[in-house]
């Protein structure tokens, strides 16, 4: 892995969370396990509640949607006369969301309702979002250089916010301009790009994207914003294909801004 110079067009840099910021051992061994003890005792209390009902409605959407899929957990439609068992639905609403778990999918429903779950947990300090070392130190100067970082995830907008407001690194919410998640559209989708690139006001190629993903990266490449691979510690293989066709950087630190040459 050598240097990578960032192309003088760029002024904003997009990160990616699981896998450039953040380690997927934190996603993994900590906020997806979080999910999957607590579901059950979450819906059971926030069940009567609009926020719980409208995450609920969202996985029943999905549901319906993923209903010709193998194994497929559905979730019967709500009969409207309140007349329905909660603890019956709340049974398949858990079961679809460890079905879709089991899979790691990224559902905007499965991502909604998880930030809910995760808010409790990280507000009452039960929980620091981890970073990778050279992340905080390289957007600040980033942010000197007067470059704009935005952060899209499959994470949830609100999860997002929650990971960067309670890190072990403290409160670095301000040093992020801006948050899209799969509202915009899916990461591995050309078009989210460009949507993201219109939202922000700026040009597709003035972005550069960081991301662990090599189809989230052909992806943006297809929309002609420039990408780096990130290779971290506990990150999926790249092919040699892979390797050879994307700039890749270990660290945040690998990246060498035009003013700083
Ligand atoms: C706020 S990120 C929580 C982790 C998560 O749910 C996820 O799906 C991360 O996906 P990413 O697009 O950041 O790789
Ligand atoms: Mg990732």
């Amino acid at each position: 892995m050598v240097v990578l110079s960032v192309p003088a067009e760029v002024s904003v840099i997009l990160l990616d969370i699981e896998g450039t910021t953040t380690p997927i051992a934190f996603v993994k061994d900590i906020l997806f396990p979080y999910v999957k003890e607590n579901v059950k005792e979450y819906l059971q209390t926030h069940w009567e509640e609009e926020e719980c009902q409208q995450d609920v409605n969202l996985l029943r959407k999905q549901a319906e949607e993923d209903s010709h899929l193998d194994g497929a957990v559905p979730i019967p439609a709500a009969s409207g006369n309140g007349a329905d068992d909660p603890h019956w639905m709340i049974q398949a609403v858990v079961d679809n969301v460890y079905w879709q778990m089991s899979l790691d999918r990224k559902t905007t429903a499965l991502k909604q309702l998880q930030g809910h779950m995760w808010r409790a947990a990280f507000k009452a300090g039960h929980m620091k979002a981890e970073f990778f070392e050279d992340v905080v130190p390289a957007i600040r100067k980033w942010r000197e250089a007067g470059m704009k970082v935005y952060i899209y995830s499959s994470g949830s907008v609100e999860a997002q916010k929650l990971l960067f407001g309670h890190s072990t690194e403290g409160d670095i919410l301000e040093l992020v301009d801006g948050h899209f998640d799969t509202r915009i559209g899916h990461k591995v989708e050309s078009e989210s790009y460009r949507k993201i690139a219109s939202s922000i006001g700026c040009s597709t190629n003035n972005i550069l994207f960081l991301t662990d993903v090599s189809r989230e990266a052909s992806a943006a490449e297809e929309a002609a914003v420039h990408v780096a691979v990130v290779v971290r510690p506990g990150n999926a293989g790249l092919t040699d294909d892979e390797k050879s066709h994307f700039s890749l950087i270990a660290s945040f630190s690998d990246l060498c801004l035009p003013s700083s040459t």
